[in-house]
């Protein structure tokens, strides 16, 4: 840890400084006494479970809360903004209703009158380029017409852009969650040039190897509280998922563990050739933004499947973009994960209370919700806990399809391995699962995957053919393994 001593002198003032700083929401405290100073140079990974604090810990050094105890100070500076701190949270704050520019015009107040957007256009095009060479967004683009992807991206560009007061510390909510292999790497690869900058860079993510790849510190924090703060060489894998309070087993390996199965017949085939077989597990493949959600979601609703229908729904849809496809914010925890299942909870055209105060508390228990009651609002929850609801509105359907698209994001690993055991015994029930994934290794443990590449299939892999090279050479121009 830093030492408390600020008149060390050594180093360059820390860009913020946490002294007991404490959060809480009633009477759940969600940040419990934390010291943290973060120094320019520092690339410091956050990490642990679903609610423990860390975006809480954010929301105090972006300004968004006032501790309820303690001091957060920004030396040599009033306040977050003028220190140069920028935050890119885990939902997305762009405006679905503007362009690109318009969305750097929100946070830059200097971009107004005559030729803004000239200025902007350089800022924003100048960061995208150095983030993610290649990449292909216009800042004339709608957000609303670009993938999940893509408006992660532009987030992440913002947060690094040229701008009136330049970027001296740059925090990273889950930046990778819908980000595929290759653009996640070019994110790793600029936050530590901008840290050997001179920047400094807070990195929050379930994804431990990232963290590993980009951090020089890392940060445990558990129920509130930081409980290690050491440089990241004094850390291995296993002994930060201890610190982390996961169950530290052998199931902890990633993605559902592929069994050789007598599978089913065909259950559904889709116009682009996805096809599944009852009881399979079939991935969606392919870099992000290449057709795999749009074709979830044309399956999805070609079933005619409504929540607000008592009728046996025939499919179920996990949402990866929770916040526009998902949640509903004004329901409590319990409404938002009974509303699938309507068809069992009603009775006589009433909802039954205490059968859906029931199921409630049953998934609560089987998927760890972190919540002290499921009658609080949905939004009360932490961003992983809130992907826990919506997985359990999924699965406590008798749906015999579940349409997944990147449904992962924000799930803390001891949680991930829950789930991958959950949907494996599921499909052993008869289950099919569609699932579209960011990640290589739960592709990899699927029973069948379809690589996408410009809206079509352009690969289809079962069994030993289910392998990073077969992907990767599928989801680039120069594979043909069709
Ligand atoms: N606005 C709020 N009202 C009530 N409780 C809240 C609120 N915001 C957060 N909490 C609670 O504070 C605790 C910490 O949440 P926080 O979002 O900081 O966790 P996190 O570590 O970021 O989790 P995740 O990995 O899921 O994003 C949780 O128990 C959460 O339910």
């Amino acid at each position: 840890m830093v030492s408390g001593d600020t008149e060390a002198g050594a180093r360059a003032a820390p860009v913020v400084m946490l002294e007991g700083a404490s959060k809480s929401f009633g009477a759940l405290k969600a940040m419990d006494h934390v010291d943290l100073h973060v120094s320019p140079g520092e690339s410091l990974g956050l990490v642990g479970h679903n609610g423990a604090g860390k975006s809480t810990l954010v929301n105090l050094i972006t300004g968004l809360f006032a501790p309820s105890a303690g001091r957060v100070s920004y030396p040599g500076a009033s306040d977050h903004r003028m220190a140069g701190i920028r935050a890119i949270s885990q939902e997305g704050t762009l405006c679905p209703n503007l362009t690109v520019l318009e969305n750097l015009q929100v946070v830059q107040r200097d971009l107004n009158g005559w030729g803004w957007r000239r200025v902007a256009a350089r800022r924003i095009r100048t960061a995208l380029d150095a983030v993610f060479p290649g990449h292909r967004i216009r800042p004339d683009m709608l957000v609303a017409d670009m993938s999940l992807a893509e408006s992660q991206m532009v987030e992440i560009a913002i947060g690094f852009a040229e701008g009136p007061i330049p970027a001296r510390l740059v925090v990273l909510d889950e930046p990778t969650s819908s980000l595929d292999a290759q653009v996640s790497a070019q994110l790793l690869a600029h936050i530590r040039r901008f840290c050997a900058a001179g920047g400094a860079a807070i990195f929050i993510s379930h994804m431990l190897g990232e963290v590993f790849a980009v951090a020089d510190r890392i940060v445990v924090m558990r129920d509130g509280r930081i409980i290690a703060d050491r440089p990241t060489s004094g850390f291995s894998r296993q002994g930060l998922v201890d610190a982390m309070g996961h169950v530290a087993d052998d199931r902890n390996q990633p993605g559902p563990t592929a069994q050789a199965r007598n599978l089913g017949d065909t259950v559904l085939r889709t116009p682009e050739g996805i096809e599944a077989r009852r009881g399979e597990i079939v991935g969606l493949a392919g870099l992000a933004g290449h057709g795999q959600a749009e074709a979830l979601a044309r399956f999805y609703l070609s079933q005619g499947s409504d929540w607000r229908s008592t009728a046996r729904p025939s499919a179920v849809f996990v949402a990866g973009d929770r916040r526009r496809d998902g949640v509903m914010p004004v329901w409590s925890i319990r409404r938002n994960l009974t509303l699938a299942a309507l068809e069992t909870l009603t009775r006589h055209g009433l909802i039954d209370r205490a059968a859906e105060t029931a199921i409630g508390t049953d998934w609560q228990k089987r998927i760890g919700i972190r919540t002290p009651d499921m009658g609080n609002p949905i939004l009360s929850l932490s961003g992983g806990n809130q992907q826990k609801v919506l997985f359990a509105r999924a699965l406590a359907t008798s749906a015999p399809v579940v349409v997944m698209d990147d449904p992962m994001r924000g799930v803390d690993i001891g949680t991930k391995t829950e789930v991958y055991d959950m949907i494996r015994h599921e499909a052993a029930q008869g289950r099919t699962f569609l699932w579209y994934s960011t990640e290589m290794d739960e592709i990899l443990n699927c029973d069948r995957v379809f690589v996408f590449r410009d809206g079509a299939i352009s690969a289809e892999l079962e069994g030993p053919r289910i392998t990073e090279e077969n992907i990767l050479a599928a989801s680039f121009e120069f594979g043909d393994a069709a």
